[in-house]
């Protein structure tokens, strides 16, 4: 038999119409065994006992024929989602256990394999992943374990069928002394193409995933064709392999795929620095701009005040930028570059570009003036409390990775995006953020604002307190009505435990503050309140009650910088002084600053420009100026603080 183009069928239509291998009419019992729907079973079971060692032989070849055929008519790899439709498993559709027939079925297995394009064992045109058992004996077990076949690996099937000879041993046990000699071993397992061998780089998957293909164009041109040795009849193999598949594009996640197998927690997996993929946006970068406390930014409410990076860039921000860091002294330590969409807004914006409309669950239609508030307080809220400091960045904070992958995953995300169906519970709108001074609480809270689009109001606890419980009321309920005239919204307040308790410094309204507050809380960010996110910072957990902790939704744990966040945060502030310390000093700088918080390191340089003389630009600051700086200033926070801060987060922090 001749194949003719009749036999170049889709591979999708060859179970349909070629699994039908009887060369007998089913007998009446056999109609009988018919169950209902199983008509592929039942065309195999005829097979199974009616055919005779010589047809057997003329239906492997004719099979031969068939392939050969199937091989020159243009191949499609289907995607893997294909398989669920496509399930065969000898001869049986969608039925992972084997056909229950009074012998073994014949594993066609035993002619299929090694046949690029096809799939073991099976029909339905699955030439996939799983297709091959050479290929399979590639894959990671998960992986093709996970595949719809759910039946029993290729690979083993292979092996017992098709390696202990020539037939497969169901067929082998009826008429086995009329078959042939079975060719040499190595003729029964030839080796794969080109491309599907266990080394081709096309099919070769590592255990880990996917990661990094290199691309099918990368692919040398397939060779000349191998010999056929399965082809008993000494047909000609089909000339031209088939197209490979076109390039699958790779997707950003298979990279991912190894994290979440490792089943870790994918915020725990945002290493600090030098964070691979989605967490490099993490990755510490040299601020544009001094990013010092918030206090020293002009108030001015011009409308251009969102930390959301559209704010008209500074003429010549970006020379600066890199004129001032040029000389910065490379450090092993610092991350990758940072993630390009974080260091874009300064550069591409246009002047004076609106800001984008607020999103998802933070998004509020109007502003209204809340009725009963006092209009002068409002506008001494506005006018005083609104921060135009420039937006702050994940990557302008330097370390933190976790805490910042836990903010953006637990607050900023869920507040950006729709609710996912009616009904769905609010996201957060209040976080706590406690930690050593100067750890860089504020700094967060400000990129809260900056990643959520918001107006950023800031207020801190010793500010209301100073003039007195009713003023310091008034305040209070004029900021979170600035807040919810500004949507969306950032109210930041720090030392919040300054409103809550009698302080050392004995201010008489301290503690009177606290019911203001929780009014406030309660009704600043209950269900009327959409579009304001209230951040409270505190360096004393402890002196919160239980009421105004349970206020906060969120409670996360600042804190102190590690080594490589603290070289960052010293580089920054050195090159802000125009000095470039060697490697080798900064690596010392580093270890002698152990404990320290952003803040004190910030402290310690200006010390050190204090020390040579600066701003009068006597010189440059050396690394003597900056180690007799330490002997100034050294870190506040002791171990046994830095104990109780853990010991609280354990109990009421959220961890991260
Ligand atoms: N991780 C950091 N990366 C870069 N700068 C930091 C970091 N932490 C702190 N700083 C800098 O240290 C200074 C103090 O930070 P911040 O005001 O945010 O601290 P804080 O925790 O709010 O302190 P406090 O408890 O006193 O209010 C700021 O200039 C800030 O830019
Ligand atoms: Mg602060």
């Amino acid at each position: 038999m001749h194949w003719t183009p009749e036999h170049a069928q889709p591979l999708n239509q060859w179970p349909e119409q070629h699994l039908d291998v009887s060369s007998t009419t089913p007998s009446p019992a056999h109609k009988l065994e018919l169950p209902p729907g199983g008509r592929q079973r039942c065309h195999y079971a005829w097979a199974h006992d009616d055919i005779s060692a010589l047809t057997a032989s003329n239906l492997l070849k004719r099979y031969a024929e068939k392939y050969s055929g199937v091989l020159d008519s243009p191949y499609e790899r289907p995607t893997l989602g294909g398989y669920g439709d496509a399930a065969f498993l000898n001869g049986a559709k969608g039925d992972p256990e084997p056909w229950p027939g009074p012998e073994t079925p014949y594993p066609l297995a035993s002619l299929h394999e090694g046949l690029p394009g096809t799939k073991s064992g099976s029909g339905g045109g699955s030439g996939g992943l799983g297709g091959s058992p050479v290929l399979a004996g590639n894959l990671p077990e998960p992986l093709y374990a996970g595949n719809a076949c759910g039946g029993p690996s290729a690979a083993p099937e292979y092996a017992a069928g098709y390696g202990g000879g020539y037939l497969a041993p169901g067929y082998c046990a009826q008429t086995g002394a009329a078959l042939p000699p079975p060719p040499p071993a190595a003729l029964l397992q030839p080796p794969p193409p080109p491309g599907y061998g266990p080394s081709g780089s096309l099919y070769n998957y590592p255990a880990g995933g996917y990661a990094a293909q290199p691309g099918y164009g990368a692919l040398p041109p397939p060779p000349a064709p191998p010999p056929a040795p399965y082809l008993t009849s000494g047909l000609a193999a089909p000339t031209p392999l088939p197209t490979p598949a076109p390039p699958r594009p790779s997707p950003a996640s298979y990279g991912f795929q190894g994290v979440a197998e490792a089943g870790v927690s994918l915020k725990r997996k945002a290493t600090d620095e030098g964070a691979e993929g989605r967490y490099r946006k993490y990755a510490f970068e040299p601020a544009k701009a001094p990013a010092a406390d918030g206090a020293s930014y002009p108030a001015a409410d011009n409308g251009e005040c969102r930390g959301n990076g559209f704010r008209a860039k500074p003429p010549g921000a970006a020379e600066e930028a890199s004129g001032k860091y040029a000389g910065g002294v490379p450090l092993k330590v610092l991350g990758s570059p940072i993630y390009g969409p974080q260091l874009e807004p300064f550069e591409k914006f246009p002047e004076r570009a609106p800001a984008p409309a607020p999103r998802g669950g933070f998004a509020v239609p109007s502003g209204e003036p809340p009725k009963g508030v006092d209009q002068g307080a409002l506008e001494l809220a506005t006018s005083k409390m609104v921060d135009c400091g420039p937006p702050v960045q994940w990557a302008d904070v330097a370390g933190q990775g976790a805490l910042k992958a836990a903010l953006e995953e637990e607050l900023v995300w869920p507040l950006l995006r729709p609710p996912a169906y009616p009904g769905s519970p609010r996201p957060p709108r209040t976080v706590l953020l406690f930690g050593p001074r100067g750890a860089g609480k504020a700094l967060l809270g400000r990129c809260l604002a900056t990643q959520l689009g918001a107006t950023l109001l800031r207020l801190r606890g010793g500010t209301l307190v100073a003039p007195g419980a009713a003023e310091g009321a008034r305040l209070l309920q004029a900021a979170f009505a600035a807040a919810r005239c500004r949507p969306p919204a950032v109210l930041l307040i720090s030392e919040l435990d300054a409103l809550l308790s009698a302080r050392d410094d004995g201010t008489a309204a301290a503690g009177a503050l606290q019911a203001p507050l929780l009014a406030c809380l309660d009704g600043g960010c209950g269900a009327g309140a959409d579009g304001v996110l209230v951040v409270g910072t505190t360096s004393r957990p402890a002196a919160l009650d239980e009421a105004t902790r349970r206020r906060f939704a969120l409670r996360f744990y600042v804190t102190l910088p590690d080594g490589p966040a603290r070289g960052q945060i010293l580089q920054r502030a050195l090159a802000q002084q125009g000095c470039a310390l060697s490697e080798r000093e900064l690596a010392a700088l580093v270890q002698g600053t152990q404990g320290f918080s952003g803040g004190e390191l910030g402290q310690l340089c200006q010390q050190a420009a204090a020390g040579a003389g600066l701003p009068g630009l006597q010189r440059p600051i050396s690394y003597k100026d900056v180690e007799a700086a330490l002997a100034k200033v050294g870190p506040r926070a002791s171990p046994k603080d830095l104990d109780s801060f853990v010991e609280w987060d354990k109990m009421y922090g959220f961890g991260h």
